[in-house]
């Protein structure tokens, strides 16, 4: 069999961010708003402040504004949540995310939880998990699981109805939503996780694999339906053969599975871009709910908006 067609996640990012950018201008001529992202980072790890960063850097290409908040890693719980409040408050502020992790003294569950549900653009609040298990209007998609859909569509077109899909990972941050999406989207989904008995023999019957757990190559080339489309959200971080290098790996051994899927997004250069491109989709999305704008479909996905 032929190799598997390779889903190219950041030309599709690169094309989802052009029309946000077109979103972007017509509601600032339409309602004379320029959507504005907070982005909160506590402390000096390097990988959030490369994440940060990126984020940064593709608001403003789109025209949208970036406002950063910075803070030592030692800050208090309680000057946190007093920043959230501030940000809520703010009208220029459509989109507030806070990076995480947050360093240990700080309980995070309780710092989203202070973010305004309409606010709340990476969709992490109970009100927008909840609005989206029920099927609501209104409710804002996590980046992640939302770019995976937009590439499951792309792949296989629209209508997903009674495709068989097998979430792999149970996290509030992908997992569940991602199972939330496709049954949303009539598939027949499997939710499986490192206590699920036979995994290997239940990855083989999805025609849809999304692999969320964190494990690299965890996902074998025989694990895999043939022709199954195989969506690799891992980003792992492993040694390279040369000495001190290090090189990143999905959830999926991509060299085998490459061979037995149908289609299969690399990493990097698969979902990763897709979180961005989505985080601000989800920030135009929130600024044209605020001016009572209409919202892009691709931010709904089929709910209503
Ligand atoms: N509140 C919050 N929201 C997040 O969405 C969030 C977060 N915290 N904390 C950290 C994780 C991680 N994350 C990534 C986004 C893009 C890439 C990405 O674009 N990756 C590139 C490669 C990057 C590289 O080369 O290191 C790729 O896969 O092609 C990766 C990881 C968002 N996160």
């Amino acid at each position: 069999m032929a190799d598997a067609k390779i889903i190219d996640g950041k030309a599709f990012a690169a094309g989802l961010r052009a029309r946000v950018a077109d979103g972007v201008a017509a509601l600032k001529a339409s309602h004379g708003v320029t959507p504005g992202l907070a982005v909160v980072l506590v402390g000096e790890d390097p990988a959030s402040q490369v994440y940060v960063r990126s984020k940064e850097r593709a608001l403003v290409e789109l025209g949208m504004n970036s406002f950063d908040h910075h803070r030592a890693a030692d800050m208090a719980e309680s000057e946190l949540l007093a920043l959230i409040d501030h940000l809520n408050a703010d009208p220029a502020v459509h989109g507030i995310l806070v990076q995480l992790p947050l360093p240990g003294h700080i309980d995070s569950q309780k710092v989203l939880a202070r973010i305004v549900p309409e606010k709340d653009a990476d969709g992490f609040h109970v009100v927008n998990a909840g609005l989206l298990a029920t099927g609501q209007p209104g409710a804002i998609v996590p980046c992640t699981p939302l770019g995976s859909l937009l590439l499951i569509r792309d792949t296989l077109g629209r209508d997903l109805k009674g495709k068989r899909a097998l979430v792999l990972g149970r996290s509030n941050i992908v997992g569940k939503p991602m199972a939330q999406l496709l049954l949303q989207a009539d598939c027949t989904v499997t939710m499986a996780h490192s206590r699920t008995v036979d995994l290997p023999g239940e990855c083989r019957r999805a025609d849809i694999l999304v692999a969320a757990v964190g494990r690299p190559e965890m996902v074998r080339g025989d694990w895999i339906k043939p022709g199954a489309t195989v969506i690799d959200v891992g980003i792992n971080r492993v040694p390279a053969a040369e000495a001190g290098k290090s090189r990143l790996v999905g959830d999926v051994a991509f060299d085998e599975a490459v061979k037995v899927a149908g289609a299969i997004t690399p990493v990097p250069g698969g979902v990763g871009p897709m979180t961005i491109a989505c985080l601000m989709l989800n920030t135009l999305a929130a600024a044209c709910r605020a001016a009572g704008a209409p919202v892009p479909e691709e931010a709904a996905q089929g709910m209503a908006r």
